[in-house]
C-alpha cells in the first residue's frame, strides 16, 4: 500500500472512559497513541482530529459552578477552545511519546483550529449535540426546571446537555493543515469539530455551539484532499439491525447501500448516524476517497483497507 493521506477522526473512547482526571485520559491517550503510530509505521501522512463532548461538557459544569463577577464563566466557543487545547496537548506529548519510545522521527503539533459555520443554520433554534455527564430523567428534569438548558436522552445510554450543532461550511486553518501534513508533520486538527465560528466582513465571530468532529473532519479530509476518512469508534463495524439477533455487520458498502439503511433507521441518531453521514458526504464530495468507519484496535485493518465497514460511491 502506497503513502496515503489519512484523517482519523477519534471517537470518545479513545479519550475517556469513567474516569475523567486529567491523568487517566493521559494515559488512555497514550494508549490511543501506541495504536496510531502504526500509520506513522505504515509511512502515511496523518491528521488527527478527536471529540469533546464529555470535556466540554464538563468543563461548562466547571464555569458555572465558579461564576463570578471577578472571575466570569466562559462562552461555549472559548470553552471549545480550551477543551482542543488540552486534549491537543496531551494527544501530542502521546504521539510523541511513542514515536520516541519506537525511535521514529517525526514532529507532531496540535493546532487551534477555527471551523466557520452559517449564523441562520437552523441548528442553533433546536439543540441536538449532546455533551457532557449522563444524568437520570429526574436529574434532567430538575436541571430543565431551574434554567433554560435543555436535556436529552442520548440513544439508551441516559440524559444529556444538549447545545446547538451547526454544519461546517469551511475551516479556516484548512490551508496551513495541508502544508503541514503535505510536510510530514503529524497535525492534530479540528480538535472538538474545531472552534465554531461565524465570519463578519473580515473577522470571526465565536458561537454558542458545539460542531459535530465527525462532520468536522469528513469537512477537512475534503478540503485537504484526503486519501482516506477513518472514523474510529467503539465497534469494529457498522451494523444493521444493530444490537437485536439479525445483526448483520457491514463491510464493503456503496453509498446507494448505505442511503437505503439510512432510510430504514439503521443507524442510531446522535451516535452511528452522524458517522455514516459524514462518510458518505466524503466519497460523494471527492469520490477518489474512501470511507472507514471502524475501532481503534483494529487499525490492522485500516492499514490493509480489507477490515472496518469501507464506504465508496462505487456499487
Ligand atoms: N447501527 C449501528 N452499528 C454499529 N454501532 C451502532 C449502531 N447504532 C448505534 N451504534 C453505537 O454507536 C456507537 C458510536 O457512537 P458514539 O459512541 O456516540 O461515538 P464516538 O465513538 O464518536 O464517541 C457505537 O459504539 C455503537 O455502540
Ligand atoms: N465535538 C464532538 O463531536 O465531540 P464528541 O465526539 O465527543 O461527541
Amino acid at each position: 500500500m502506497g503513502k496515503r493521506k489519512i484523517v482519523v477522526a477519534l471517537g470518545g473512547n479513545a479519550i475517556l472512559s469513567e474516569d475523567a482526571s486529567a491523568a487517566a485520559q493521559q494515559q488512555a491517550l497514550k494508549h490511543t497513541a501506541e495504536f496510531l503510530v502504526q500509520f506513522i509505521e505504515n509511512g502515511d501522512d496523518l491528521i488527527i482530529s478527536h471529540g469533546n463532548g464529555p470535556q466540554v461538557g464538563n468543563l461548562l459544569l466547571q464555569q458555572e459552578a465558579a461564576n463570578s463577577e471577578k472571575n466570569p464563566a466562559m462562552p461555549l466557543d472559548t470553552c471549545v477552545a480550551m477543551t482542543q487545547g488540552s486534549i491537543g496537548y496531551w494527544l501530542q506529548n502521546a504521539m510523541n511519546d511513542v514515536l520516541t519510545e519506537r525511535q521514529l522521527e517525526k514532529e507532531v503539533v496540535s493546532l487551534v483550529t477555527q471551523v466557520v459555520v452559517d449564523e441562520k443554520d437552523p441548528a442553533f433554534e433546536k439543540p441536538t449535540k449532546p455533551i457532557g455527564p449522563f444524568l437520570t430523567k429526574e436529574e434532567a428534569e430538575k436541571e430543565m426546571s431551574h434554567s433554560n438548558a435543555v436535556f436529552k436522552e442520548d440513544a439508551g445510554r441516559g440524559w444529556r446537555k444538549v447545545v446547538p450543532s451547526p454544519k461546517p461550511i469551511s475551516i479556516k486553518e484548512h490551508k496551513v493543515i495541508n502544508q503541514l501534513v503535505n510536510s510530514g508533520v503529524v497535525t492534530i486538527t479540528v480538535g472538538g469539530g474545531g472552534i465554531p465560528v461565524v465570519q463578519k466582513e473580515n473577522k470571526v465571530q465565536g458561537v454558542e455551539a458545539v460542531i459535530d468532529k465527525d462532520f468536522a473532519s469528513q469537512k477537512l479530509a475534503e478540503l485537504v484532499k484526503a486519501d482516506l476518512l477513518v472514523i474510529l469508534t467503539g465497534v469494529d463495524n457498522v451494523f444493521v439491525n444493530y444490537n437485536t439477533p439479525e445483526q448483520k455487520k457491514l463491510e464493503r458498502v456503496s453509498v446507494k447501500e448505505m442511503k437505503q439503511y439510512m432510510e430504514e433507521d439503521q443507524f442510531a441518531a446522535g451516535s452511528m448516524l452522524p458517522k455514516v453521514e459524514a462518510a458518505i458526504q466524503f466519497v460523494e464530495g471527492y469520490p477518489e476517497g474512501k470511507a472507514i468507519i471502524t475501532s481503534l484496535e483494529n487499525i490492522q485493518g485500516v492499514l490493509t483497507e480489507e477490515g472496518g465497514t469501507i464506504i465508496t460511491v462505487m456499487d
